[in-house]
């Protein structure tokens, strides 16, 4: 049987997208997904992105990371999935129910409410999430943030002088993140302008990181450092993201806004993943 595809990116943050929508699909796992991601023998992508009817949204967005885990949310592909299917959407997530539309921009994304508790990242016990009290050679005091996935933000003075590729993958797994951790490393440039380096669990260093750049100026806005709409600049591109002040009607969201795109379609043989 062969299964079509469509793969996708987000400021290079590359997808392999499934629709289980209009033709029911075997059942993908975490192996499946991981050998469909490997850039050697797969067809390669930073996430698997499977797309499912929902009971209470427009659709289901499953996202699975190069190495099989399945996660909670993908803002990069949230601004496939929009693209993609097109028009207002709302889209079902293991970390939310989130909000796609068209923008002059690309994709607007209302990402929803971020989490700042300890158990909430979630941390292995309780500290001040503002500044967490840890820190591993030059990389100290992080901000942590939930945005339906868990990320850790470290401001520095140069993002350039950062070997992200190696000490992203200790912290990631330190025991403090019982579920692992993001790694974002952030340099503020101005009060309306970041720039943004991101070791994704699960899938190394990426070109962008939607949720990473989403928790960067979340986290940049709580501790005052920029106003509540920034850009972002990551290797592959900017996103602007704006944080709504709390009002009795509407808690603080985030919106995310920037680009997608349609790099081919095609089809694989089900058998030769099965
Ligand atoms: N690239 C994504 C995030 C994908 C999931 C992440 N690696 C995790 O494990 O939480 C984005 O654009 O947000």
């Amino acid at each position: 049987m062969r299964i079509p595809f469509t793969k996708m990116h987000g400021l290079g943050n590359d997808f392999v997208v499934l629709d289980a929508r209009a033709q029911a699909l075997p059942p993908i796992n975490g192996d499946i997904a991981a050998a469909l991601a490997d850039r050697h023998t797969g067809i390669g992508c930073d996430q698997l992105v499977l797309i499912e009817p929902s009971g209470n949204a427009d659709l289901k967005m499953r996202i699975f990371n190069h190495d099989g885990g399945e996660v909670e949310a993908c803002g990069n592909a949230a601004r496939a999935v929009g693209l993609l299917v097109g028009g207002e959407l709302t889209i079902e997530t293991l970390g939310g129910t989130i909000m796609a539309r068209p923008d002059a921009a690309g994709i607007a994304v209302d990402m929803g409410e971020p989490r700042f508790d300890w158990d909430a990242i979630p941390l292995a016990y309780a500290m001040d999430t503002r500044a967490m009290p840890v820190g591993w050679d030059m990389l100290e005091s992080p901000v942590a943030v939930n945005v339906g996935n868990p990320h850790a933000i470290f401001f520095v003075e140069d993002l350039s002088a950062v070997p992200l590729g190696q000490i992203g993958p200790v912290i990631e797994k330190d025991p403090i993140f019982p579920q692992g951790i993001n790694v974002n490393v952030a340099q503020i440039l101005s009060r309306d302008a970041i720039r943004l380096r991101v070791w994704e669990r699960g899938a190394g260093l990426t070109r962008a990181c939607g949720t990473g750049a989403c928790s960067t100026a979340v986290g940049a806005m709580r501790r005052g450092l920029v106003d509540r709409k920034v850009t972002v600049s990551l290797p592959g591109g900017d996103l602007v993201i704006a944080w709504d002040e709390d009002t009795p009607e509407r808690k603080g969201r985030i919106t995310m806004t920037g680009p997608a795109t349609i790099a081919y379609t095609g089809s694989f043989d089900w058998g030769a993943y099965a």
